[in-house]
């Protein structure tokens, strides 16, 4: 609840910092309405009384007041639900959903990206940023109704004591209600999952580079049927919950009916009997429709309340994440100017958030610098999350990663990523123009045409550029009117984006080529060994090749071998042929598929 409160403090010192107009206005309208109801019951008993007494002009002034006062309550309502939108979208809304973005972007890792926990409360936030925002105005407002609620009581316990026993009545819809919100939540954690999959597999049948693979392979009606199945079944627990939560509801409503009959009649009785006027049962059923209504309001609003723990929980979630994470980033310091000794993988295990099978298993090498070093292997033999460590895109579980004998947790990983190029097999398709493209490979330099025509030469794309309508300038992507690019486009763009960089320590090519053809492959890995070597002497940098084509990496300095996330082999090509183990038996298969096809 502290946190809450806090939370609720921060909403509402950014609202009236920004906005101290609207909510002085909110806040004024809404004490107004709780005076204009005691009055409208207290001018409604007035007017009975002096009517029956023949009193004209007071019970008219009375009858005047009464309808007056109802009138201003209805205006006051709608005045503070309008300003409570307005605050919520010009204060809240922005600047929470800003936060969140901004949290999630700045966050240094991936891993949160694979993280279900963390995608679950993402989706509940992202979804729910109104409610959360709102929360503090229901609050406030629950806060309002209780007061309401109290000024009823009073009026109700001047008249007779027995009627206060009507608020125990009014409580008990209150709890159940929570009983019927607490199964509906329940349900929506245990379908979250259910939830997640329908959506998934409506984005795969609806997305166009899915699309293609989808209608050869004529699996669209099997993706529409899981998909119906996935939403079903997330379906069907939410509306259980719901009808549950709805039983509780009613269940508590007919109790204070109940009440609120019994009541009335003990009013009426006594007056009867000679105890007050008929203007007390006026007043008794004008004052006991409004703590009906207050304590209806109150209900709602502190279930609202009560509910938006439902939205204001994954979110300080991810708060605390985040900055659990802020703080477990140790780094500060600088990248070296140049590479001398290397980067070493000192014995480094890692796995998957998740998964219990290691993608990375005790990796012990040094990469040295001014080095090529090439990374073989099956799939899912752990090459990727090898230069994903490189990158710092995860932390390793055991073991370190030091570059010049420093450990790279404590490097700042800014510093380190502005020292470090990379293109990555699942490589970006930005809809920008195709300079921005390339230019956004290093932010500093986006604007600098020099920079980015020379980064468009050693990638090999200067055919591609002379290709495009309006050269450099051209837009891409066809959602934007522009040119869609071919696979291999794409990836001559995004080996170009990784080029723009003139002095990193650390150059990565994942599976650079794998979208290329034969002789692009072959003029590219030509051009980035020539510029590995430029690097090497500039910066020491250290070039890491991924490939599945071993003829292609033959002329590196070190080969790794990575088989189920361990380093099996380690060499030159010549040394691993020697040594006549897996490397030689891979490169031979390849070797001789490559003779009988050409
Ligand atoms: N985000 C992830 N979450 C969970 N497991 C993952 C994730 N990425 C990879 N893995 C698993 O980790 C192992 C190593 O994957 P990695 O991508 O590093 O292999 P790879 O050798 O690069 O494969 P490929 O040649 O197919 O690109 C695999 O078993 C893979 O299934």
């Amino acid at each position: 609840m502290k946190r809450y409160l806090a939370l609720w403090a921060e909403l509402f010192r950014l609202s009236w910092r920004k906005e101290p107009r609207l909510v002085g206005g909110l806040l004024a309208a809404r004490t107004a309405s709780v005076a204009a109801v005691a009055a409208s019951a207290l001018s409604l008993r007035e007017a009975v009384d002096a009517a029956l007494a023949h009193h004209a002009g007071p019970a008219v002034a009375a009858a005047l007041g009464a309808a007056l006062t109802y009138g201003v309550t209805s205006l006051l309502r709608g005045a503070t639900g309008g300003l409570r939108i307005l605050l919520v979208e010009k204060v809240g809304l922005t600047d929470l959903l800003q936060q969140i973005h901004r949290d999630i972007a700045t966050v240094e890792g991936l891993d949160h990206l694979e993280r279900t926990d963390f995608l679950d409360r993402v989706t509940v936030v992202r979804n729910s940023a109104w409610g959360i925002a709102d929360s503090l105005w229901a609050s406030v407002d629950a806060v309002f109704n209780v007061v309401e609620v109290i000024v009823a009581l009073v009026l109700l316990g001047t008249m007779n004591p027995w009627l206060l026993f009507l608020l125990a009545f009014a409580a008990v819809p209150l709890w159940f209600d929570q009983r019927g919100l607490r199964a509906v939540k329940e349900a929506e954690t245990a379908t979250a999952e259910a939830f997640r999959l329908q959506r998934h597999l409506f984005e795969l049948a609806t997305s166009p580079s899915a699309g293609k693979e989808l209608r050869v392979a004529g699996s669209g009606p099997q993706l529409a049927r899981l998909q119906q199945e996935a939403w079903d079944e997330a379906m069907r627990g939410r509306a259980r919950a719901r009808i549950s939560a709805a039983v509780w509801k009613m269940s508590g409503w007919g109790l204070f009916t109940a009440g609120f009959v019994a009541g009335l009649a003990l009013v009426a009785h006594r007056v009867a009997h000679g105890h007050g006027t008929v203007g007390d049962i006026m007043l008794t059923v004008a004052v006991a429709n409004n703590l009906r209504e207050s304590v209806h309001f109150a209900v709602v609003r502190a279930t609202d309340t009560a509910s938006a723990s439902r939205l204001i929980e994954p979110y300080l979630w991810l708060r605390d994440w985040v900055t659990a994470d802020r703080a477990r980033v140790r780094g500060g310091e600088k990248a070296p100017e140049v590479l001398r000794a290397g980067i070493a993988f000192e014995n480094v295990s890692y796995a998957y958030p998740g998964t219990d099978r290691p993608a990375l298993d005790g990796v012990d090498v040094t990469l040295p610098a001014g080095s090529v070093v090439a990374i073989v292997g099956e799939y899912g033999s752990g090459k990727t999350t090898l230069v994903k460590l490189l990158a710092k895109f995860y932390r390793p579980d055991s073991g370190r990663i030091t570059v010049d004998g420093r450990d790279l947790a404590e490097l700042d990983t800014e510093d380190w990523r502005s020292r470090s190029s990379a293109a990555f097999q699942d490589f970006g398709r930005l809809h920008t123009s195709f300079a921005e493209a390339v230019g956004l490979g290093d932010l500093a330099h986006v604007e600098d045409r020099e920079r980015i025509a020379e980064a468009v030469r050693a990638a090999d794309a200067e055919s591609l550029v002379a290709r495009l309508p309006d050269g450099l300038d051209s837009q891409l992507g066809r959602e934007f009117d522009g040119v869609d690019l071919s696979e291999g486009q794409w990836q001559k763009t995004a080996l170009a984006r990784a080029s723009m960089r003139p002095d990193p320590l650390l150059f990565v090519l994942d599976e650079p080529t794998a979208s290329l053809d034969a002789p692009s492959e072959d003029a590219i890995f030509a051009r980035y060994m020539q510029r590995a070597r430029d690097l090497a002497t500039r910066t020491g940098a250290v070039t890491v090749i991924v490939s599945h084509r071993f003829s292609t990496v033959t002329g590196a300095d070190l080969i790794l071998v990575l088989d189920h996330g361990r380093l099996t082999e380690a060499g030159t090509h010549e040394e691993l042929v020697l040594l006549g183990g897996r490397y030689a038996d891979l490169y031979s298969i390849q070797a001789n598929a490559y003779a009988s096809t050409g």
